[in-house]
This record gives structure tokens, C-alpha cells and sequence, in this order.
């Protein structure tokens, strides 16, 4: 398959840009490939015609987010929108990802694909925007909705849990969901692209279980050795809100894409292993 990872300098698209050895890939940042771009957008699938575009590329910074509203908007939002319709243009199967904060956390049982949405902060209502226009335009897409990704690379929870130098750490203890590690889901997406069932739609795809984040700082801490002292807090003020449960069912992706999706402690075993090598 000829497949074009977009945003592959973040988590995510390393992750899937090692996963994908078996395939022709192309991997385009932000500089060469911006979501806010159309032209440039049109001609790269113009001149490439791949089988699969997976996007990689968003506006991910969920505080800052609330003072820029429009920028995350042009991203998540109309950047997607285009870049949907010029999948469309070209016959390419669009792999997207979307997130958890899409929705506003008030469940107390796991969210369905097709559970109300009403995101409470302005990233998870950017990245709706983004996800309405696909269903929108159609055509060939797959948007998986994932949460609280950590890997060994990048910017990310784990790594900060793991490098920061305060040897004290107070994480919340009321924001409960389902931490997901980029391997897990680029495994899962070299699976979706060698077996692709063509059954669009929105799915939720992240590793079984669900911690909050205090608990999630413990595991690591405990599975890393790294002696800090963790306690909970029940909260830490950050520009913006986040839902308390955002825990997403899979059961569904799992029976149609006929995968068994690893548990968050077994992805953390996994990350951890990297890390250390
Ligand atoms: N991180 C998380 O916890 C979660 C992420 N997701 C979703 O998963 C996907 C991948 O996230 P993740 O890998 O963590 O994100 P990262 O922030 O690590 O990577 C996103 C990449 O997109 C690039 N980018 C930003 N703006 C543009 C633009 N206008 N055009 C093209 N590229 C752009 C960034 O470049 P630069 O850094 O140079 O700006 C960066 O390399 C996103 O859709 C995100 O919303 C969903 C749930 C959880
Ligand atoms: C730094 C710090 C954070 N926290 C809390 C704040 C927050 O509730 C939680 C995690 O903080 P982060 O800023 O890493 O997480 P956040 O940026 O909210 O992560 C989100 O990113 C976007 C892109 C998504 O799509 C979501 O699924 C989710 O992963 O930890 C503490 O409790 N103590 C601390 O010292």
C-alpha cells in the first residue's frame, strides 16, 4: 500500500511511521504539509495518489488552546475539513484521529461511539469540528477517537512522569479515562491497513482499563523504579477543563476490525520496555 503519514514528527506519527514497514510510506510534516494549506494539501495527493492517508497532524496544546481558539479551530477544524474533501478527490481511505474530550465527562459507565458529545474545553471542540466534517463529506474514512496517549518518545504524561526532577509529584485524582499507548495504536493501524474490513465510520480505540491520572503516575512510577513520592490531589488548575470520566467503550472496534486491544497496565509494561532500551 502507498500510505502518506501526515504530522509525522509528532507521538503518534513516529509511532506509525515505524509500524509500517511492510508499506511504501511517506511521511510529511507540518513544513512541507500543513493542514491550513489546501494547495499544498492537493498537490501532494495529486502527485502521490495514495491507497491511505493517516493524520497525524493537529493542534494538541489543550490550554493554550482556550486563548486561540480560532488557530486549534483552523486546524482541528477547517485544516481537516479540506483535507477530508481532498482525500475524497483522490479516492484515499482517510485514517484520523480524534480524542476522548470530545466529550464532557459527566457518564458514569463508558462512552458509546454514538454517546452525546459536548466537549467542555476549546481543543475537544476544535477536534469536533473536525470530526463532523468528516461524517459530513464521507467517502472512504475511518476517525478514531483515542485518549491520554503516551509513548517513549514525544511530548507526554509519561515521559514528564518520568523525567521531571521534583522527586514530589500531586496529580489529580478526579479525571478518570483510559491511558493509551501510541504503540498499541500504531499496531492497531498496521492491522487496519493489511485488513481493512472498508466498514467506515467512528470508533473508539484505546487500551482496556481505565486509572486516573494519579493512578496512572503511580504505575509508572512503580513499574520505572523511580522512588517519588505521589500523592493525589483533587485538583490542578489549568486554563482548561477536562472532562472527570472520559473512559470510551472499544468492544465495537474490536469485533469489527477483529482485534484484541491490549490493557493499559500490559501497554504500560510495553512502553516501559522501550523506554528502557
Ligand atoms: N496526545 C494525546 O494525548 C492525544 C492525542 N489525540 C489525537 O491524536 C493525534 C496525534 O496526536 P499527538 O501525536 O499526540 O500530537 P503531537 O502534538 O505530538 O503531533 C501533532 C503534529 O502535528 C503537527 N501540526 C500542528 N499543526 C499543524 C498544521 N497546521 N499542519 C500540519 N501539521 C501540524 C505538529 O507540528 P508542530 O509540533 O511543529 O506544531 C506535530 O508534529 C491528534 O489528532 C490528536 O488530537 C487524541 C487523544 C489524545
Ligand atoms: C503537570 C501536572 C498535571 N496534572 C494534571 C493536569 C491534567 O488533568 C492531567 C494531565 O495533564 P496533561 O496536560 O498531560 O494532559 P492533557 O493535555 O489534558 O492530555 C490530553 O491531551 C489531549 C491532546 C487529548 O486529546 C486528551 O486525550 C488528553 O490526553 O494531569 C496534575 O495533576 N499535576 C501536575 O503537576
Amino acid at each position: 500500500m502507498k500510505i502518506l503519514i501526515t504530522g509525522a514528527q509528532g507521538m503518534l506519527g513516529q509511532a506509525i511511521g515505524q509500524a509500517l514497514t511492510d508499506h511504501e510510506v511517506v511521511a510529511v510534516s507540518k513544513k512541507d504539509f500543513d493542514l491550513t494549506c489546501p494547495h499544498e494539501m492537493d498537490r501532494t495527493l495529486r502527485n502521490l495518489r495514495p491507497d491511505y492517508v493517516i493524520n497525524c497532524a493537529a493542534y494538541t496544546a489543550v490550554d493554550l488552546a482556550e486563548k486561540e481558539k480560532e488557530k486549534s479551530i483552523a486546524v482541528n477544524g477547517s485544516g481537516v475539513e479540506k483535507l477530508a474533501q481532498i482525500c475524497n478527490q483522490y479516492n484515499s481511505t482517510l485514517i484520523h484521529f480524534s480524542t476522548d474530550y470530545v466529550f464532557n465527562g459527566s457518564a458514569i459507565q463508558p462512552y458509546t461511539t454514538d454517546a452525546t458529545v459536548d466537549p467542555i474545553n476549546a481543543y475537544g471542540y476544535s477536534k469536533l469540528i473536525g470530526e463532523k466534517a468528516i461524517t459530513r463529506i464521507s467517502g472512504k474514512f475511518y476517525v478514531f477517537r483515542i485518549s491520554w496517549l503516551y509513548a517513549p518518545h514525544g511530548k507526554n504524561f509519561f515521559r514528564w512522569v518520568a523525567e521531571s526532577e521534583q522527586s514530589e509529584l500531586s496529580i489529580v485524582d478526579t479525571q478518570t479515562g483510559s491511558p493509551t499507548s501510541a504503540l498499541s495504536v500504531a499496531d492497531f493501524v498496521r492491522h487496519l491497513v493489511s485488513n481493512d474490513p472498508e466498514h467506515y465510520g467512528i470508533y473508539h480505540f484505546t487500551n482496556t482499563g481505565e486509572w486516573t491520572w494519579y493512578a496512572f503516575a503511580k504505575a509508572i512510577n512503580e513499574k520505572l523504579n523511580l522512588n517519588k513520592r505521589i500523592s493525589a490531589v483533587s485538583e490542578f488548575k489549568t486554563a482548561a477543563k477536562r472532562p472527570e470520566y472520559s473512559v470510551m467503550d472499544t468492544s465495537r472496534t474490536s469485533q469489527v476490525f477483529n482485534y484484541t486491544i491490549r490493557t493499559i497496565d500490559e501497554a504500560l509494561d510495553k512502553v516501559v520496555s522501550h523506554y528502557k532500551n
